[in-house]
């Protein structure tokens, strides 16, 4: 099944940063974007989570073109089938951990899932405040509550940057095997190449231009 495709893509803010860029993923498949700071991948990434309009060309989920959906229906498949794993998370800071993921859990009619939390290690800080966890510990948190709602496509910035190998290796396991049980996809964006390269394709952005290199 198609989830995402992108036709023609190009962007610029005051000069060009990409044009031409194409691309496919079905369900089960993960995408890696990688290429020099600056080369435009999370844009890129803003372009096809539908947080950024391009330039040019068009982006299709779920076989529809996004600029053809009712406002009220891309919210929908915003808030239930995309889940957005970015840099910065938006965990709402004087809340609970509990009530960061119930947030998460209501609006997209799922339950918390605590076998995940414990894979995450973040089992025991369900009832402190957000900012008493470290950095590395909020983004779990803030991984744990994307996958809550049982997103169709995952979109991800840097998910391991702050997080020790250890701990990086955990959360990339949780991200292969969530797309293989739930027949879901990833993009990732990244600098952590040996992540990008266990992902099924990898791409380049250089020159402007989406090469493919896996
Ligand atoms: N909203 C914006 N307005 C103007 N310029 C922007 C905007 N967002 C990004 N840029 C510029 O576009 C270029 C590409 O940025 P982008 O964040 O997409 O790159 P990147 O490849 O993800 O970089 P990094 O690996 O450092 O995260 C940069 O020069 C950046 O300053």
């Amino acid at each position: 099944m198609n989830l995402l495709k992108a036709n023609n893509l190009s962007h610029s803010f005051d000069t060009e940063l990409f044009s031409n860029v194409s691309l496919n993923l079905d369900a089960k498949q993960s995408m890696a974007i990688i290429g020099l700071s600056g080369s435009g991948k999370s844009t890129l990434l803003n372009i096809l989570s539908t947080l950024l309009v391009p330039s040019e060309g068009e982006v299709y989920l779920f076989g529809k073109n996004v600029t053809s959906m009712k406002e009220k229906e891309l919210e929908r498949v915003k808030r239930k089938d995309l889940g957005l794993v970015f840099q910065q998370h938006y965990l709402f800071r004087g809340f609970s951990v509990e009530e960061n993921l119930e947030i998460s859990a209501i609006l997209s009619d799922e339950d918390i899932d605590k076998k995940l939390l414990k894979r995450l290690g973040v089992e025991n800080t369900l009832q402190q405040k957000v900012t008493e966890l470290s950095g590395g510990q909020q983004q779990r948190i803030s991984i744990a509550r994307v996958l809550t709602k049982k997103p169709k496509i995952l979109f991800v910035d840097e998910p391991t940057g702050n997080l020790d190998n250890v701990t990086g290796d955990e959360v990339k396991k949780i991200f292969f095997d969530y797309i293989d049980e739930e027949e879901a996809g990833m993009v990732l964006v990244t600098h952590n190449e040996e992540f990008a390269m266990d992902c099924n394709i990898v791409y380049k952005l250089q020159n402007k231009e989406l090469v493919r290199v896996k």
